[in-house]
């Protein structure tokens, strides 16, 4: 009995709560989802996939379900936690309250079998529906629409396991999940859409505008440092800021977003290999212009990839402008010499006028000046930048340091990072040749520099 990759998602992602074990299934599955624990569920997916489970997709191309069974199992193990990690009973506890397994009759029931009245939004990889369910709740249906199987299965699991791992004020709510005739993911419904869809077609007050900055910098925090494993969110971004109904933001979209390793010794930078599966960043529109310079020339990201994202956010606040303008502009181009001379006026959305609180805005251009600074080592961390935003005792603190970086530094950690990069196997031709002409650079850089300082930096050097 052959299963599809449908229905092998939905019987190992099961709840216990609906869950009639399907007399299809095959004994090993029955035992694995009788016996599983919301944690035990995840891992027999893993161990399903790991094993003869193999064979449940035989549908696809069998190169890529070796590589997908072999990814996810490391995704997976790397995302949730592995058996052997004594961390993982603790870490699964997110999973409780366990989300509801949606059925396809009843997301078609709640959206009016996806009627196009009911589509509220559209991203480069879903289509998102207003939905309601039986007892009148109002919800976001996220269906995943674009890529191969095994990439939107990817996603999914990726986006789903992310989602159901993080709970703050300022990141969307999953309640739950459907994998009957596709994948979709079932979100509270944020009645005002979108950051972009307003601030680009509506008038936001300051107020607003400083309430999103300082909620979305909150989140991207709890994210980076608060959450039982830390995440990077690779796609932070107006259409990814949704507003409740008090205007409090949430960040959405986990599709892109990494684990962190749990211990960080390094300021700086992971190489992230480009598994054809995991979804790359949208390279092909205006998400263009929220990529750090690290990450567009070497798919480095850390934290600081998404700090840089953030202070476009905050540019995008500020002057009402998109990331990238009518006349492909790029914003951060634009703002950057208006922002070295603090000059308010001319970077302030002129439908504001003069109705903004000016040490806020002082405060939010600073707080995107310093994200937006090419080198990720002269960008502040999130923590660095909520106080920053709230205009806390450490936050001059905050601006000394990073307004005059040290020249050394910076050369020592993007030295270091050029060594890691020719440590990390896997390069391409391509990226030897760019890092060998980088490295070429830097040290030609470095000896005219070594030339003109002194002997004692020299030899701290
Ligand atoms: N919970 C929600 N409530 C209201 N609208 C939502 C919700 N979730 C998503 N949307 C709308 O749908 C749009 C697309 O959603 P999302 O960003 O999750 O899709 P995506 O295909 O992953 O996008 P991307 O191309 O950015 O990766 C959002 O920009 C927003 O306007």
């Amino acid at each position: 009995m052959r299963t599809r990759p449908m229905e092998f998602l939905r019987t190992t992602l099961r709840t216990e709560e609906s869950e009639t074990v399907s007399s299809k299934a095959s004994t090993s599955e029955i035992e694995i989802q009788r016996t599983s624990k919301p944690a035990s569920r995840w891992q027999g997916l893993v161990k399903l996939l790991k094993s003869r489970s193999i064979g449940h997709l035989a549908n696809l191309h069998p190169l890529s379900v070796m590589k997908l069974s072999r990814r996810i199992s490391n995704s997976m193990r790397e995302d949730i936690g592995a058996t052997e990690n004594p961390l993982v009973d603790t870490d699964l506890s997110y999973l409780r309250p366990r989300r509801k397994n949606f059925s396809l009759s009843e997301l078609q029931r709640a959206t009016t079998f996806f009627s196009h009245e009911n589509l509220i939004g559209k991203g480069g990889y879903a289509e998102v529906y207003k939905g309601q369910l039986r007892d009148g709740q109002l919800v976001a249906i996220k269906r995943l629409t674009r890529g191969r199987p095994e990439e939107r299965i990817g996603d999914f699991l990726s986006e789903l396991g992310i989602m159901a791992h993080v709970n703050h004020p300022n990141t969307a709510k999953l309640i739950g999940y459907g994998v009957e005739g596709g994948m979709y993911l079932v979100l509270e419904l944020s009645p005002h859409g979108s950051l972009a869809s307003l601030l680009h077609h509506e008038r936001l007050d300051w107020g607003i505008r400083y309430k999103v900055a300082l909620g979305a910098a909150e989140g991207l925090l709890y994210l980076h440092e608060g959450c039982q494993r830390r995440i990077i969110h690779r796609d932070v971004k107006a259409a990814n800021i949704l507003l409740t109904e008090h205007f409090e933001p949430q960040i959405c979209d986990f599709g892109l977003a990494k684990w962190l390793p749990e211990q960080w010794t390094h300021p700086h930078g992971v190489k992230i290999r480009r598994h054809t599966w995991v979804r790359k960043p949208n390279t092909s529109s205006s998400n263009l212009y929220y990529l750090a310079p690290e990450y567009l020339m070497h798919g480095l990201v850390d934290e600081k990839t998404d700090v840089y994202a953030f202070g476009v956010l905050l540019l995008e606040l500020i002057t009402g402008r998109r990331a990238l303008d009518y006349s492909k502009q790029s914003l951060v181009f634009w703002a950057k010499p208006l922002l070295k001379k603090n000059n308010i006026r001319e970077l302030v959305d002129p439908s504001l006028g003069n109705d903004f609180n000016t040490i806020q805005m002082n405060l939010v251009v600073l707080a995107a000046f310093l994200c937006t600074q090419q080198s990720p080592v002269q960008r502040p961390q999130m923590r660095q930048v909520v106080q920053l935003l709230k205009g806390s005792q450490g936050s001059l603190e905050v601006m000394k340091k990073y307004q005059k970086p040290s020249f050394w530094k910076r050369y020592y950690v993007e030295l270091f990072h050029c060594r890691r990069l020719q440590w990390n196997k896997g390069l391409d031709d391509e990226e030897t040749a760019a890092f060998g002409s980088l490295k070429h650079q830097w040290f030609k850089d470095l000896k005219m520099k070594l030339l003109i300082q002194s002997p004692i930096e020299h030899i701290y050097m």
